[in-house]
């Protein structure tokens, strides 16, 4: 740690940072006595002290940081935690003190959850058959609809630029004369019940166990049928979020979820009217979760062949680390915004394991041959029914030939372009739209995408330290 050239202020915030790598207890707790540094204070590359204790596993060093409230959750331009540090050079004392201590990071904590991932209901799946407590549920009280016009959710209007979108959470009450309008052939479906909203019930109805009480049931409802103004009018201030981008991203976390769930099964119904195998018309059963073919004797109706229920479309999304480790592969989709590259992804093919189909789908768009996989995490991708599975592919090819039908673009980008932008400056609000604005030369995905994430393991597992 070099101090020539320096201000007196960063030559003792390096000494800091020093006796916290040389584990010097005596001077760093001398130091936060005199209360003279900031203790989160950040080097150049994002370290703090923490992190240099961790480095170097001065467990001493590390709990008396911890006791002056170092803060744990911070990341270093690598995205890499304390706990990172510490981890990935073996510290294990360490390691426990700072996960006994607080978050280590938000993945850390807990298993990873993407944005449209977590969801806070009880399917009640075993309820779908139960016509009588669905209508009680239906009519409760603190029930909460959701209303889509054709996919597009029916959110609450907010007059600043809206930073998220917040879905209108209609009751029974506001959309009684809409349900009778759509009649007995509308699709209402059942999503589960939840403990989101406070209840306000009048109290418990005969029907409902002490259980479920206090738990609010989510229904959604498709009213394409009904004219797009007399939808708005139901409440003041409502909006149709027709265009899912960037609508459907902008959700509070804890209802993405709830959404994504609603928004794929209201899809199949529109797009599967018809049975499958023998193409009668199909009816909507059990809550929303199956359509049973009217034709009698028709195969789809029993067992394994049944093709009436919602479809869910696996495709593998994957960051490709280049054989020496230090590159990652990303390409441009025809259609992605100006300058955004993103992780390779693709349909997963019958009979193919999701090893397979990385290693098809990446040799198919870049001609790089990949190897190892390993499974990172999922998101549901309600656009409309997919289920992203992500992996990190460790390349055993380097030479890329992009396919022009479906890429624009892709490219080998070093550990140092992906932490500057990932960990960089917020992009200028016309970034996605103008490619002469300023800013970075390329850009990833916002942190809503899965993409995004794998980027992010990918940093973290960094050898780079
Ligand atoms: N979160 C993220 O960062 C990213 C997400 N994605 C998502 O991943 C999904 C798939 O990625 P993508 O690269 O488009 O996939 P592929 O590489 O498999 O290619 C897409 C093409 O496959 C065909 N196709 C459409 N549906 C299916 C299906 N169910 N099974 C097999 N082939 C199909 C279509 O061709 P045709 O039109 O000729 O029928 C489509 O243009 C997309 O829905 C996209 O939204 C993709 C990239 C990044
Ligand atoms: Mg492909
Ligand atoms: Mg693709
Ligand atoms: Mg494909
Ligand atoms: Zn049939």
């Amino acid at each position: 740690m070099e101090s020539e050239g320096m201000s007196p202020q960063k030559q003792f915030q390096e000494h800091f940072f020093t006796c916290a790598a040389r584990g010097d207890v005596k001077t760093l707790e001398e130091v936060l006595q005199q209360g003279t540094v900031n203790i989160n204070r950040t080097n150049d590359h994002g370290w703090t002290a923490l992190m240099f204790a961790a480095r170097t596993g001065q467990d001493k060093a590390v709990r008396l940081l911890l006791d002056h409230g170092c803060d744990t959750t911070v990341m270093n331009k690598s995205c890499q935690t304390a706990a990172d540090i510490a981890g990935f050079w073996n510290h294990t004392a360490v390691l426990s003190e700072l996960e006994k201590r607080g978050p280590t990071s938000d993945s850390q904590a807990q298993n990873v959850c993407n944005y449209f991932g977590y969801n806070p209901l009880d399917r009640c799946a075993h309820m779908r058959k139960d016509a009588q407590w669905l209508e009680e549920k239906l009519r409760d009280q603190s029930t909460v609809i959701l209303l889509f016009h054709d996919l597009g959710l029916v959110v609450e209007k907010l007059n600043a630029q809206p930073r998220f979108t917040q879905p209108c959470h209609f009751t029974f009450k506001d959309i009684s004369a809409t349900l009778e309008e759509l009649g007995t052939e509308k699709v209402l479906v059942f999503l589960g019940l939840g403990r989101l909203q406070s209840d306000n019930t009048d109290g418990p109805s005969p029907h409902t166990s002490a259980k479920e009480e206090h738990l609010t049931a989510w229904f959604a409802l498709d009213v394409t049928s009904i004219s797009q103004e007399k939808i708005l009018s139901i409440k003041e201030g409502l909006e149709i979020a027709s265009s899912p981008f960037p609508g459907l991203f902008q959700l509070p976390e804890k209802e993405a979820g709830i959404v994504a769930q609603a928004r794929s099964l209201l899809a199949w119904h529109q797009r599967y009217k018809f049975c499958p195998t023998c193409g009668s018309v199909a009816a909507m059963e059990e809550a929303g979760y199956k359509r049973m073919c009217q034709k009698e004797g028709c195969p789809s109706l029993k067992g394994v062949h049944n093709t009436a229920y919602p479809r869910t479309d696996p495709v593998v999304i994957m960051l490709i680390i280049s054989p020496d480790g230090k590159r990652c592969l990303l390409g441009r989709g025809k259609r992605f915004p100006g300058r955004m590259y993103s992780c390779l992804a693709g349909f997963m093919e019958p009979g193919e394991t999701i090893e397979d189909a990385v290693r098809r789908e990446v040799y198919e768009e870049s001609g790089v041959r990949v190897g190892r996989v390993q499974y990172h995490s999922s998101q549901p991708f309600p656009l409309p029914a997919s289920l992203m599975i992500g992996c990190l592919g460790y390349a055993t090819s380097e030479n890329i030939s992009v396919d022009k039908e479906e890429l624009e673009d892709a490219q080998w980008f070093t550990r140092q372009q992906v932490a500057e932008v990932q960990t960089g400056a917020p992009l200028p609000t016309d970034a996605l739209t103008n490619p002469r604005a300023e800013g970075p030369s390329f850009f990833l995905p916002p942190a809503q995408a899965i993409a995004h994430q794998l980027v992010k393991a990918w940093l973290r597992m960094s050898p780079n330290l």
